[in-house]
């Protein structure tokens, strides 16, 4: 910044003593009605928000660079800067200007950042915005993420290699990390920090060691949260996750600068509870979005949201990305879905209670963070009010979880009631002229806008009058702020002016005057007017505060609201789609009838064929698939790990009927990844990934394998791919689908028990193919690749080409490699290597012997073809 000199305004100085405190932000400077920006913040909000760059002090040796916004579209503009990945240090003037001694006090009021929203019009309401930290100890890993818009604040423990899996599986807005110059925390932070700027778009934001020094970082979870311990929340002393939570709390109170008492407890996550879907099967089965486009739409969250409320949607969102693990869990969420869709009116009814309810979570951290709007109260007390309808519509329920539900919804009618007396439930959204506190509510309010009131008909009464005593016809009174009410007349009426008239202003046409009764009257009413917006104010702070009483149990109400959207919203798809009711049990099995995948099915309609899935139980634990392009292998496979996925989550899945045995983890290994940004191959994915499938997969998981082995050459791939299913099959014995090209890995089926095939059925008729998408048992030996070709638009010329090219390699290479071979190897590797060297032992010499450099090129051709020759004889 290049003006740093004394010949500054007070004002600049105060900008650049701020400036200086958050060097990282944008600072935005309240002046007046404005916020100005200066220097490179100017150049940047120029750029990103559109606003014209101008100069401050445009003909002095430095000019200073300016751009500014008005006060009351600050929001949108904020939006805009989040979005772009800035923070923001909104620095506000902190006195009454007309009361400043000197320049303006000012100070900043709050820091802006990607990972610290609390606005509703800076937030999805469908998703939660975390921000995060991450922990690299000496002895273990851990990371702590929270939502300072609902107050929700996890903490889990978890192996180094997985965080960065991990963090982009929660996509947090913004990562906090120690800042890189301190030497304790060296290069694995920086490491990582580069590592998810290069594949995300999480802002990184670095912070002194010591935010992450444990001791402190104790200590300021036990101030937050008033303990003497946080062993209560099942987090001991020497915890990993104290100073990444340490860390995050430090940082709130620095950027928010406010209360942070909705954060009330730091919840563990014990990976044990729930299915894991690490961050390559969250992306490749399109759970939040489309793995193309990146699209929300499309993705199995778009497909099955029906929630009606922001903390519905974010909690259903949370169930299917982290579904249940535990049998009696799950079937307690599917009972109470069921007993919804048993009782269909109930549900109607639960369904417009949920209509146009608030968002609780969010309201109730903007009343803690002293940021709540009149409109956030009238929402408030509205939603209140429908509390006792659901209450009673579940009261009579069955299911345990409802019943839990009905005791959860608090009324909380005295806070309804309170609100509802002091909130005019037509409120103006901000504050500036008044009018949020209800008539009624508070008698001194009363009286002053009583005041206020009449003096505007006294004016209009004393214009009346001046007229009548003057005789000017077109005496006008009007008001300015520099000097109040006035009287004026026009230029030509001057002389007829009483001599009690104090002229205060000469314009070019018209005198403009003042009078002591117009004064004492001006004081009187406006310092009514003033008064009471004071008055207007401190109740509303008193409300607030009040209501901040509440936030506990409001948040209690939120997350039981939430829930209670959440099972309906569950029942509301089950009874639209027809699904059913899986079967859950602890067992090795997964038995489905007449799946179908709940995103294609939807868009398919009645042409999409359902499919029978068996494994594990009677059946074999693996099953390859194969099937030619374009059949639907990829279509089932992913749908099958969705009906599980679906089913763990709570809720119904497409299907006549199911018998599920949970699952611990879900691994695939679906096409191609963007990992290639990296610079890796799309083999080296596929590997990598491949082997965290080797490495983790217990008997319990599920596999999903698309086809593995395809980035390299047709035997390494073969080969790897066989010696993959085998490992699968003999070793870990998890539920597997393997789709595969590799027409030889049906031979495996005939090896090992654990292993079966399945196909694709395909009907030829008159040289054409009809992809009939039913998975049919036993193995295929055809690609029909060419006439998926011919259907893409490759000219006939090539395609019939290629026929010929490919029945050529039939008769020679193929076969070849065929996974006979391979079978035969397998089994009797050693025996067969052994009488191949018996049976060409004279050969083998021969070979030895031969000095090659004395060679010419005729006497090797002739020699292979010997070679050739009798070890074909032999
Ligand atoms: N069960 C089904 N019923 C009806 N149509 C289906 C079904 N499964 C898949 N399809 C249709 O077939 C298309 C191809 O499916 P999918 O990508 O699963 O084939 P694939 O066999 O994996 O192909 P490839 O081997 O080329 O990757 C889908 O886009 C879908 O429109």
């Amino acid at each position: 910044m290049a003006n740093t000199s004394d010949n500054l305004t007070p004002a600049m100085k105060q900008f650049h003593h701020f400036k200086d405190k958050y060097p990282d932000a944008v600072l935005f400077f309240r002046m007046g009605d404005f916020y100005e920006t200066f220097y490179e913040d100017a150049q940047i909000c120029s750029r990103v928000l559109g606003l014209a760059l101008t100069t401050r002090n445009k003909n002095s040796a430095n000019p200073i660079p300016l751009a500014g916004l008005p006060y009351h579209a600050v929001d949108a503009y904020l939006k805009k800067m989040i979005k772009a990945g800035y923070k923001v240090a909104v620095c506000e003037q902190v006195e009454d200007p007309k009361k400043a001694k000197g320049v303006v006090k000012r100070d900043v009021v709050r820091v802006i950042t990607p990972g610290t929203l609390t606005d509703d019009i800076l937030l999805d309401e469908k998703e939660d915005n975390f921000l995060c930290a991450p922990y690299l100890g000496p002895k273990g890993a851990a990371l702590c993420w929270v939502d300072i818009s609902t107050g929700h604040f996890y903490a889990q423990q978890l192996d180094e290699d997985a965080i960065v899996d991990e963090i982009l599986r929660l996509s947090p807005s913004e990562c906090l990390v120690p800042e890189k110059r301190e030497q304790l925390f060296g290069d694995d932070y920086a490491k990582l920090a580069k590592q998810l700027s290069e594949i995300s778009s999480i802002v990184i934001t670095h912070r002194p060691g010591w935010y992450f020094d444990p001791y402190s970082a104790e200590k300021s979870l036990l101030k937050h949260f008033g303990t003497n311990t946080l062993e209560g929340f099942g987090v001991d002393g020497d915890s990993d996750v104290i100073p990444p939570a340490g860390a995050l709390l430090e940082y709130l109170s620095e950027t928010q600068k406010t209360s942070l008492a909705h954060i009330r407890s730091i919840k563990l996550i014990n990976k044990r509870s729930f299915l894991h879907i690490d961050q390559t099967s969250l992306r490749s089965l399109e759970i939040l979005r489309t793995m193309r486009s990146e699209d929300k739409k499309g993705s199995l969250f778009d497909s099955i949201d029906q929630t009606l409320t922001g903390m519905g949607a974010r909690m259903l969102r949370g169930w299917v990305c982290m579904p249940l693990r535990q049998v009696d869990r799950i079937t307690e969420r599917h009972t109470a879905v069921q007993e919804l869709c048993d009782f269909s009116q109930k549900l109607d009814d639960i369904r417009s209670q949920l209509k146009n309810t608030a968002d609780l979570e969010r309201i109730v951290s903007r009343i803690s963070t002293f940021r709540a709007s009149p409109k956030d109260f009238v929402l408030l007390a509205d939603t209140l009010r429908k509390i006792p309808a659901m209450k009673l519509l579940l009261s009579e329920s069955v299911s345990g979880l409802l019943k839990n539900l009905a005791q959860g919804c608090d009324t909380m009618e005295e806070l309804a009631d309170l609100l509802e007396a002091a909130i005019e439930p037509e409120c103006p959204s901000h504050f500036r002229d008044g009018g949020v506190i209800r008539t009624g509510f508070n008698a001194e309010l009363d009286e002053l806008r009583g005041i206020s009131k009449d003096g505007r008909s006294w004016l209009a009464a004393y214009q009346k009058k001046q007229i009548e005593l003057t005789g000017i016809q077109n005496l006008k009174l009007g008001f300015n702020k520099v000097f109040g009410y006035y009287l004026e007349i026009s230029r030509s009426m001057a002389d007829q002016v009483p001599g009690d008239y104090v002229r205060k202003q000469t314009l070019k046409n018209a005198e403009r005057y003042i009078t002591q009764e117009l004064k004492e009257y001006e004081d009187k009413v406006l310092s009514a007017h003033e008064r009471s917006l004071e008055l207007e104010l401190s109740i509303f702070d008193q409300l607030r505060s009040r209501a901040a009483g509440y936030a506990s149990r409001l948040q209690v109400l939120a997350q039981c609201v939430g829930c209670i959207d959440c099972i309906a919203s569950l029942a509301h798809l089950a009874l639209r789609r027809g699904y059913i009711r899986p079967e859950m049990c602890g067992e090795k099995v997964l038995e489905i009838k007449e799946g179908k995948h709940p995103v294609v099915a939807q868009s398919l309609g009645n042409e999409f064929v359902s499919n029978d899935l068996e494994l594990g139980g009677e059946s074999a634990d693996v099953m390859i698939i194969t099937g030619p392009n374009m059949s639907g292998k990829s279509t089932y496979i992913r749908q099958s790990a969705l009906l599980v996925l679906m089913a763990q989550m709570g809720s119904f899945i497409p299907a006549e009927s199911a018998r599920i045995g949970v699952v611990d983890r879900i691994f695939t290994r679906v096409g191609a990844s963007d990992e290639l940004a990296r610079g890796q191959s799309t083999f080296m994915v596929e590997m990598t990934e491949t082997a965290n499938i080797i490495n983790n997969a217990t008997d319990r998981s599920l596999v999903v394998l698309d086809e593995v082995g395809r980035g390299t050459s047709t035997y390494d791939g073969l080969s790897l791919a066989w010696a993959i299913t085998e490992h699968i099959a003999n070793n870990i014995g998890c539920r597997t689908l393997f789709a595969t090209h590799y027409h030889e890995l049906t031979e495996l089926a005939q090896l090992l028990d654990n292993v079966k095939n399945c196909n694709v059925a395909v009907r030829e008729w008159m040289d054409e193919v009809v992809f009939l998408h039913k998975i049919v048992p036993g193995g295929t030996d055809k690609s029909y690749g060419i006439h998926v070709a011919r259907l893409a638009g490759l000219p006939a010329s090539i395609t019939a080409r290629s026929r010929e090219i490919l029945d050529d390699l039939e008769s020679t290479f193929v076969k070849e490699a065929s996974g006979e071979k391979l079978a035969r190897n397998k089994t009797a590797q050693q025996p067969q290597q052994q009488l191949f060297v018996e049976q060409n032992r004279s050969v083998l010499e021969k070979l030895l012997n031969l000095d090659v450099n004395n060679l010419t090129p005729i006497e090797a051709i002739t020699l292979l073809n010997d070679i050739k020759k009798e070890i074909r004889e032999n």
